[in-house]
């Protein structure tokens, strides 16, 4: 079933002036339930646009994004994000700083429920909250009140990735949500990452500049070139896709 579907989509930057800039052309993708894509390509390729306007952020020129068999071309970012999630490369992006762990994700939750924070703070739903964080291993269960802007960049974007996935949205969007990171804390959320995709089986879209990543995760691997898709493999082809081969894609 699919997801997502992206047809004829373009976007043009400063229309009818010199610096007049295509960064989107004729963009046709199709999502499927369960897809893991890696998005790469160069900088300015248009990456972050396909995903700005799929998320709403900024509305394409022309052509048309369906998203959980909704029409969406023409919709705001809050009536899409019924059905999506994003994390962005700024774990400041995604969390409240002022908050508490334990506070951002009665709020994460209460996107899709009625809820309020002192509801939430009954012992049962602490346990639930901390059970949950014990997935990450990044001992946040000990934290819970904890402000948020007291935690390290990749205990902030953990938080921020199960917040984004609380609501099992249709698809996630990740936007280099590892590239703000030190090595070894982007690998770790990187793990993780992958564990909450297979575990909660999420349809994910992952923009990334490490080729190790677009090629050890997910099912797919999109190659934007030029406002344009380049390639676009999955399966089997993707797995005996090597770095080198990678890199030669590129212009
Ligand atoms: N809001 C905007 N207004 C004007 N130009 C924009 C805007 N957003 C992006 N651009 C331009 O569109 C082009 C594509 O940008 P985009 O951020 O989509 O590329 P990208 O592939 O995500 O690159 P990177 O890997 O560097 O993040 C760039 O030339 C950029 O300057």
């Amino acid at each position: 079933m699919k997801v997502l579907q992206v047809k004829h989509l373009q976007k043009v930057f400063f229309p009818g002036t010199d610096n007049e800039r295509h960064v989107l052309k004729n963009i046709n993708l199709q999502v499927d339930e369960g897809d893991f894509i890696s998005v790469i390509g160069n900088n300015g390729a248009g990456k972050s646009t396909l995903l700005n306007t799929i998320a709403g952020t900024l509305h394409a020129d022309a052509g048309e994004i369906d998203l959980a068999s909704h029409n969406v071309s023409k919709k705001s970012i809050a009536y899409r994000s019924r059905w999506m999630s994003r994390v962005f490369q700024d774990p400041k992006m995604g969390t409240a700083g002022d908050l508490t762990v334990m506070q951002n994700l009665v709020l994460a939750q209460s996107h899709t429920n009625t809820i309020n924070l002192k509801w939430y703070q009954r012992k049962g739903d602490v346990e639930e909250y901390q059970e949950l964080l014990k997935t990450l291993n990044m001992g946040l269960e000990n934290f819970m009140d904890t402000q948020v802007k007291y935690l390290s960049g990749g205990q902030r974007q953990a938080l921020s990735l199960l917040m984004a996935t609380l609501s099992k949205p249709k698809l996630l969007l990740l936007d280099e949500h590892t590239a703000a990171l030190d090595p070894k804390t982007s690998q770790e959320v990187m793990k993780i990452t992958n564990e909450m995709v297979q575990r909660e089986h999420l349809t994910t879209m992952m923009i990334t500049h490490k080729m190790s990543d677009a090629l050890k995760y997910g099912n797919r691997l999109v190659m934007v070139q030029d406002g344009q898709i380049k390639l676009d493999v999955r399966g089997a082809e993707k797995e005996s896709l090597d770095t080198a081969q990678l890199l030669q894609a590129f212009e």
